[in-house]
């Protein structure tokens, strides 16, 4: 029997035949099952877990070279196959002194030179030195991707536009995202902005993807049109002041008519969705809040990219257990969703970054080692969805409760909020707070315990109310509590705690965590899709699609839109 397989006999036998109540009630197992490092703790005590589970835990780490492959790929290792390509976004927050070797170059000294360049480019706008077209001071950031050039940098802006540094960091400053290619977003992201006053930051490892091509030629003519307008027509000279990017494709950026002076680089060994502390989220986080303060979220996530290979005890080491557990409740409980719960608004959009970090990554079942009998995966990563406490408890959390399927719960919640530092009265603020965390702490003990037949006819509840009642309980969870409140550092550890977590289950599952084949098929459809619309534009009667390559169900569906719209 390997060990995954004695892991699934253990489950099976044992664990999967005693109930989290009964599991809860040793208070000896309940101290071993939680961990701190760094002013984070994880507690994994309410996860169907014991002693036993964890040294096999420790047995699966071991036998799968865990430790010695996340410590290769730290050190520049082709790990992403597939693709041919390192997987380095830990260099991006590496100590200027260290070395990573790529193809025989250390690549720490290019990180830097574009770091110092983000620096001194985003102060001179921050300061008024580098002004708009008609130089005013740029006070306005527009930043266009989407996906990996998108989700991780707004959780980020999200997280820390209500810390109190932040806020004085930013004061004056607004900053938008252009992702999708509705032209409803670009009208929300453009509304009552002054574009004298406006820089756009395009962000696109590729410099290809459609959506933002297109959001950003919009733009573009925006930025003409306004300043035609005020009476201005320099194309050449608007656009240099008022046009930056991020990218990997240099060719094309100047094409598309940006001054290389503004054109930050970085490198095909950060994968796009890992790529927030390159400059893609640097860059604009940066124009917002002084890089400076940026910084720390890099040194926050550097932390973590340290404990994850230097902490081999995996009882100790947050972003493997958290990877562990991950793939032991898909691959062995079985559970198919993961559902991810701050007790925090600021984090509200840290369900979303997480979601496309999580299921980009690892949303796929090819094995990197097939063999005759193998070539797939049978359970893998998880659908992830969620939403901040309290408000998803007044939403799915009937489910979570007493729906026909477990899904286990990641629940993230702060010691300290960020409204108090700088409150008029900071007990108003705590004990407010105090009533948030009272639902986090709540929720974890009822998912687990639920509520026996016995409990609620205790109660004296109605006869045929009481199996409404009742709680199967023995739902599993898992608590990440901060220290401190939401703030730069911590916010770049809980980043690099879901990257790693991500790449600890890829390594589990034998999957490749680092491409995203499925995103491509969608893609060249649109591209054919689109032809035929643009070859048809006046039609609305009947489409010619010669030369498109789709079953009659598609055609007549594309058919009726062009036809609503001959009716409108
Ligand atoms: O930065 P780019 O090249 O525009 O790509 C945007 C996103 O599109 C994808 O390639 C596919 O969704 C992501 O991996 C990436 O983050």
């Amino acid at each position: 029997m390997d060990i995954q397989q004695k892991i699934a006999h253990y489950y099976e036998t044992v664990l999967s035949k005693t109930h989290l109540r009964t599991l809860l009630d040793n208070d000896e197992r309940n101290k071993h099952l939680v961990t701190e490092f760094d002013g984070i703790l994880l507690d994994y005590s309410h996860e169907k877990v014991d002693a036993e589970l964890i040294s096999q835990f420790q047995q699966l780490a071991d036998n799968t070279n865990l430790f010695a492959t996340l410590k290769d790929i730290q050190s520049g290792i082709k790990f992403n196959s597939t693709e041919n390509r390192a997987v380095l976004h830990t260099a991006l927050r590496t100590p200027e002194a260290q070395q990573v070797i790529v193809d025989g170059q250390n690549v720490i000294p290019d990180v830097y030179q574009i770091l110092n360049r983000v620096k001194t480019f985003t102060e001179s706008v921050r300061s008024g030195t580098f002004l708009g077209y008609t130089k005013k001071q740029l006070l306005n950031t527009v930043v266009i991707g989407i996906g990996g050039s998108y989700l991780g940098i707004e959780f980020i802006y999200e997280a820390l536009r209500t810390h109190h540094e932040g806020q004085l960091k930013s004061k004056g400053r607004q900053l938008r995202f252009l992702a999708n290619v509705d032209p409803v977003d670009t009208i929300r992201a453009l509304q009552g902005l002054n574009v004298e006053e406006t820089i756009f930051v395009i962000n696109s490892k590729t410099f290809t993807t459609a959506e933002t091509i297109m959001n950003a030629k919009v733009c573009r003519n925006w930025i003409l049109e306004q300043y035609k307008l005020l009476g201005h027509e320099n194309a050449k000279e608007i656009l240099e002041s008022h046009l930056t990017a991020v990218s990997t494709n240099l060719a094309e950026t100047g094409k598309f008519g940006i001054n290389e002076q503004r054109v930050f680089g970085f490198w095909d060994w950060v994968g796009g969705r890992y790529s927030v502390t390159s400059a893609i989220g640097v860059l604009p986080l940066s124009l917002q809040f002084g890089y400076d303060y940026i910084a720390q979220v890099l040194n926050g996530a550097h932390s973590i990219d340290q404990h994850l290979v230097n902490e081999k005890q995996v009882s100790r080491n947050l972003p493997v257990l958290l990877g562990l557990l991950g793939w032991y409740r898909a691959s062995i409980q079985k559970y198919q969703a993961l559902a991810l719960i701050p007790y925090a608004q600021c984090l509200l959009r840290f369900p979303a970054h997480v979601q496309q970090v999580h299921m980009e990554s690892n949303g796929k079942t090819a094995l990197v080692y097939p063999d005759k009998h193998e070539q797939y995966l049978k359970s893998a990563c998880p659908f992830i969805f969620g939403e901040p406490g309290t408000n998803s408890q007044h939403s799915f959390f009937q489910l979570i409760h007493q729906g026909s399927q477990v899904i286990p719960c990641e629940f993230i919640g702060y010691a300290k909020s960020q409204a108090e530092t700088g409150a008029s009265n900071p007990a108003a603020v705590r004990d407010q707070h105090d009533e948030l965390m009272s639902n986090y702490f709540a929720q974890v003990d009822a998912l687990a315990r639920g509520k026996t037949k016995e409990e609620v006819v205790a109660e004296g509840v109605k006869e045929e109310l009481q199996h409404h009642k009742v709680f199967p309980g023995d739902r599993c969870s898992l608590q990440i509590l901060f220290q401190n409140e939401a703030n730069p550092y911590n916010v770049g550890q809980l980043l690099a705690l879901y990257e790693h977590r991500v790449l600890v289950e890829g390594i589990l599952w034998g999957i490749n965590p680092f491409d995203q084949w499925g995103v491509e098929l969608g893609k060249v459809l649109a591209k054919n899709v689109r032809s035929v619309l643009l070859k048809n534009v006046e039609n609305h009667q009947n489409l010619d699609f010669a030369g498109f390559n789709a079953n009659s169900a598609t055609k007549n569906l594309i058919s009726h839109y062009r036809a609503f719209q001959g009716k409108q």
